[in-house]
């Protein structure tokens, strides 16, 4: 599998199909002026902030900067916080439109990611909140330096596969994808600049 995902880079295929389709990337999907015009503005933009787990009475800091936005009444729970939307911003609106063009689906709500250097991560999870229903289709952009996407397996032993994710990229996940996997954005140490990603979402309830 992974040498057929590498093997797949070398090409310009207009999307990869991966895990029965649940997992689809489209490697250039936003036009380059618009994928360099949206990681310029979102970095000064947006007042990131930095969110912490609570673990055992400490608070830990997630190795990231976020923000939520979306329509009012989409409130994000997840990790002991809860993100209350904030108002969307114009190009991230074009972005959203853009996905809803090309996707039967359609978002109320995402949360931006900021990762300031190859150290900045996220740990294995799967987007299984209630809030989004059974079978959530959620559309990821990459903005900014390539880093890998990974995932594996939830119930049972299983290597885990990557795969990267360059600017302008869209991967979307969906169908089962969050009941039957795990998934990763590893830290790198080769030096990295800074990546943002945008994880459109539709809460349900
Ligand atoms: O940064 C990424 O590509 C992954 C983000 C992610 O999994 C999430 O926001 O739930
Ligand atoms: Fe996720």
């Amino acid at each position: 599998m992974q040498a057929y995902i590498d093997e797949w880079f070398q090409t310009s295929a207009p999307s990869i199909q991966l895990e029965e389709n649940m997992l689809v990337l489209y490697p250039s999907f936003l036009p380059s002026n618009l994928a360099d015009h949206a990681l310029n503005t979102l970095i000064t933009d947006i007042p990131w902030q930095q969110h912490s787990l609570k673990i055992y009475g400490r608070r830990i800091p997630f190795p990231r900067l976020m923000y939520w936005m979306g329509q009012p009444g989409t409130a994000y729970r997840f990790s002991g916080n809860e993100f209350q939307p904030h108002p969307w911003h114009p190009v991230v609106l074009t972005i959203k439109s853009l996905i809803e063009q090309n996707l039967p689906a359609s978002f109320n709500s995402v949360l931006l990611n900021l990762y300031r250097h190859g150290r900045d991560s996220m740990s294995w999870h799967a987007d299984d909140e209630t809030c989004l229903g059974p079978t959530p289709t959620i559309a990821s952009i990459s903005l900014g330096s390539t880093r890998h996407f990974a995932w594996k397996p939830k119930f049972v032993k299983g290597p885990s596969r990557r795969i990267p994710l360059p600017h302008g990229s869209l991967l979307i996940m969906k169908g089962q994808f969050q009941h039957h996997y795990l998934h990763a954005l590893p830290k790198t140490s080769p030096p990295k600049g800074c990546r943002i990603n945008l994880t459109f979402r539709n809460i349900v309830q």
